[in-house]
């Protein structure tokens, strides 16, 4: 009894709190997230509310004195802006899976609880990686010019006489199950250490880098970015690959060597590369890696399906409120 009541207490502080919570939101995320919001009539909020991202100079002053944050990965969350925002700072909700724009060490010492959104975008991250994957092995961007002029393509490859090759697996998992209909030949991984709970899902066989780089026949690269991984994809690596073999990341653009990737496509070191992401994004017009035809690059869009958007708003701004209430969260990064 005395400790229920004790808990309805802590309840009824922790919501009497949340009444007059103020939280930014760094952009016009999908409608069904800002309706979670509104709806639970206990926070006010102000947006951002365009498609591109707020300027740094906006964010900082926006975030003053806010009790929460609902952010995206082109937001750095770091001291600067934690002293920005100030002492009243409870609770961060990124709309995104990856977290490496997140100072996860700033966060932590401030006490402040991160939410982020991850598995509702996995089918939606596997199949554009099939789809980057196709198109750069069958040269789909090239052959749409081709059709408008001399109607002339040199060779194309298919997926099925294949193995495909993931450094960690995790999402690649979702992948390959999407690329068994292919006949894939094999499915081989690296990781820090085996996983087979994952790896049996889908007959994969545990390689070291060096064997997975020589072998490769598509490379695709799922891991997170982190101090490990960062550059992990550099003239090293290239230089094992296969001519043949096609190289395509949809994690994050800084797993990979940007220049080192460029000489590897130019010098025919490997057949082509399929980017979702890159260093910087938007990556300028003017980067080299446009001039190559085989490359193909797209706008960081494997999230980007109006549905998997939507349920990663909705998990944000749950994760959001959960947080604001001192309750848990669905899906909450453990510092
Ligand atoms: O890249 C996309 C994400 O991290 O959600």
């Amino acid at each position: 009894m005395w400790l229920s009541r004790v808990a309805a207490r802590s309840f009824s502080v922790a919501a009497a709190a949340m009444q007059s919570a103020r939280v930014y939101v760094t952009r016009k995320v999908p409608p069904d997230g800002l309706e979670v919001l509104r709806k639970s009539g206990r926070v006010q909020f102000e947006l951002w509310d365009t498609d591109d991202p707020v300027p740094r100079a906006e964010l900082l002053k926006k975030v003053r004195g806010v009790d929460g944050l609902l952010c995206v990965l082109t937001e750095k969350v770091d001291a600067e802006l934690l002293d920005a925002a100030g002492p009243g700072l409870k609770v961060v909700s990124t709309m995104s899976v990856g977290y490496d724009h997140l100072s996860l060490e700033e966060l932590k010492k401030r006490g402040i609880r991160v939410g982020y959104t991850p598995d509702v975008l996995t089918d939606a991250v596997a199949e554009l990686t099939v789809a980057l994957l196709l198109c750069t092995s069958r040269r789909l961007v090239e052959a749409t010019h081709e059709a408008k002029t001399y109607w002339r393509l040199g060779h194309l490859e298919d997926a099925k006489r294949f193995t495909i090759h993931f450094p960690g697996l995790g999402i690649c998992v979702a992948i390959a199950e999407r690329l068994k209909p292919f006949k894939v030949k094999k499915f081989i991984y690296t990781d820090v250490a085996p996983r087979p709970e994952l790896a049996n899902m889908i007959n994969a066989e545990y390689v070291s880098m060096d064997e997975l780089a020589q072998q490769s026949d598509f490379l695709t690269i799922c891991c997170a970015l982190t101090p490990e991984t960062q550059g992990i994809c550099n003239k090293n690596l290239f230089s094992k690959m296969k001519e043949t073999s096609i190289f395509i990341n949809t994690s994050r653009g800084g797993v990979v060597n940007q220049d080192d990737l460029y000489e590897a496509l130019a010098t025919g070191q490997i057949a082509g590369a399929g980017l979702d992401v890159t260093t910087p994004e938007p990556l300028p017009t003017s980067h080299p890696l446009f001039t190559l035809k085989n490359c193909v690059i797209l706008p960081h869009i494997a999230s980007a399906s109006y549905t998997t958007r939507n349920a990663m708003s909705v998990l944000a701004a749950n994760n959001l409120l959960a947080g604001l209430r001192g309750e848990p969260m669905e899906k909450e990064l453990k510092l």
